[in-house]
């Protein structure tokens, strides 16, 4: 929790006592239905719940934004980011039922009003948003053929609309998207923890 702390000082006294609950409520749901690796719940912030919030070392989302967490699992990086932004909506969706449980059961007991979550894969999601975050779902290329249909034309935001993803090291294999802008983040820029090392965000505008 500290590591949360060191890296976004400015939490609510709310935030903070949420950011704090995710320790047992994932150990706990984590033991009944895998939702991380077990052996990493000892790193949850460090490995997970800061990971997430590394997008928002490269967008601030505005009061009012709508986002989908595609493949969100147990709630990354949804969760933590709708405790950093309360007032943005986050939709978690995921194909497998029993971890988008264990995301609506954690929202529900942190009390989190701005998120809701839904079972059915993100093919089958018509709603519109301003952007959509990913984590270790699929590949960029793949996740843009998906989303397209998902990302708002409207702009309410600094920066335009568009997915936004967490990659790690396997990014160098992956095709880029030639026909939309692609912006590549360092997260060792931001957090200087040996996990970050290769971690990337990277952001495709789209519509923008
Ligand atoms: C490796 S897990 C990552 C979960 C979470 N994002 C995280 O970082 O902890 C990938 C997740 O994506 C989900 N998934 C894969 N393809 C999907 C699709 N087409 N629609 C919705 N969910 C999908 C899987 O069910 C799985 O829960």
């Amino acid at each position: 929790m500290d590591i949360i702390l060191k890296y976004f000082p400015n939490l609510s006294e709310v935030q903070q006592q949420q950011f704090a609950a995710l320790y047992d409520l994932y150990t706990d749901w984590n033991s009944k239905i895998n939702v991380i690796s077990r052996k990493d719940i000892t790193n949850l912030y460090e490995h997970h719940v800061l990971h997430s919030l590394g997008i928002a070392k490269v967008m601030q989302f505005r009061p009012e934004t709508t986002v989908m967490d595609l493949g969100t699992g147990g709630g990354f990086p949804g969760i933590p980011l709708a405790i950093l932004f309360p007032e943005t909506h986050f939709h978690l969706v995921d194909s497998i039922g029993k971890k988008v449980k264990v995301a609506t059961e954690i929202a529900n007991a942190i009390g989190l009003k701005n998120v809701t979550t839904r079972h059915c894969r993100a093919e089958e999601e018509k709603q519109l948003f301003d952007f959509v975050v990913s984590r270790a779902v699929m590949p960029l290329a793949d996740l843009l053929k998906i989303i397209r249909k998902n990302i708002k034309k409207e702009q309410h935001n600094a920066l335009p609309n568009g997915l936004i993803c967490l990659k790690g090291g396997e990014l160098e294999r992956e095709v880029m998207p030639v026909k939309h802008q692609t912006l590549m983040y360092d997260l060792k820029d931001y957090f200087e923890e040996e996990f970050f090392e290769t971690k990337k965000v990277v952001y495709v505008t789209i519509n923008g």
